[in-house]
């Protein structure tokens, strides 16, 4: 399948910043939207149904899965995501960037439907930091965090499968790393399709 516009995969282990990340990178980038996801497990603290996610029960979630609804779907810590094609189709048709925040079963899914798509993994500085992120985030009981902790080490090991590896160490030279990816795939995006730009027409080039 191809769509004009660019997607963009970002996975990571639970409590890396991988949502923090991606909410700074929207802000510096107008061009950029997020695909809202489906899931069966109960909002978290200040969420909202729409928000950050559409929160469905796990019958209604199946019924979609049958109907074909999702461009991929996962369970991941005992619960079930996905990606409705609603959520991204017409954007991604009308030539909008959209990244997917998603776990690597579904990003290795999508890259499967879109070969073009850029699938960045970002990894925690250490095990301990990963914890401690967790712990500090306030919203997850100690048997969560164990359970956590111990899928991180699964969905680590399928870094090497994704085009781009992000250590979130210094936020803000995270965020930076990630808009370079986005940056430079825009490029070369344009570069591929023959974009005759003014500067392509400037130049001359053929
Ligand atoms: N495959 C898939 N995974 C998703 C989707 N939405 C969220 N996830 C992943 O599900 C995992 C759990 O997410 P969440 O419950 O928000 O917990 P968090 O990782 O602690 O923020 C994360 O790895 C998400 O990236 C989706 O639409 N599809
Ligand atoms: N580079 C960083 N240094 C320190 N804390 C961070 C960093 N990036 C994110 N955090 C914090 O770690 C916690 C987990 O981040 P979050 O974005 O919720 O992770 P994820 O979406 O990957 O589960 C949050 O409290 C967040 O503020």
């Amino acid at each position: 399948m191809e769509y004009p516009g660019n997607l963009f995969v970002v996975a990571a282990p639970s409590g890396a910043g991988k949502s923090s990340l991606v909410k700074a990178l929207l802000e510096l980038d107008s061009k950029l939207d997020v695909s809202i996801s489906h899931t069966s497990r109960a909002p978290r603290g200040q969420e909202q149904h729409g928000r950050e996610y559409w929160f469905t029960s796990v019958a209604e979630f199946r019924a979609m899965a049958e109907r074909g609804e999702f461009f991929e779907w996962a369970e991941v810590h005992s619960n079930l995501y996905g990606t409705s094609r609603a959520a991204i189709e017409a954007r991604m048709a009308h030539g909008d960037d959209v990244v997917l925040e998603i776990d690597f079963q579904g990003a290795l899914q999508i890259k499967q439907l879109f070969p073009y798509a850029v699938l960045i993994f970002i990894l925690p500085p250490s095990w301990e930091e990963l914890e401690q992120r967790l712990n500090r985030r306030g919203d997850t009981d100690p048997a969560v965090i164990h359970q956590r902790m111990s899928n991180a080490r699964i969905e680590v090991a399928q870094a090497q499968k994704f085009d781009f590896v992000v250590v979130n160490a210094v936020f803000d030279t995270a965020v930076f790393d990630l808009k370079s990816i986005v940056h430079a795939q825009r490029l070369k995006y344009a570069a591929q399709r023959r974009n005759r730009s003014a500067v392509f027409r400037a130049l001359e080039l053929p």
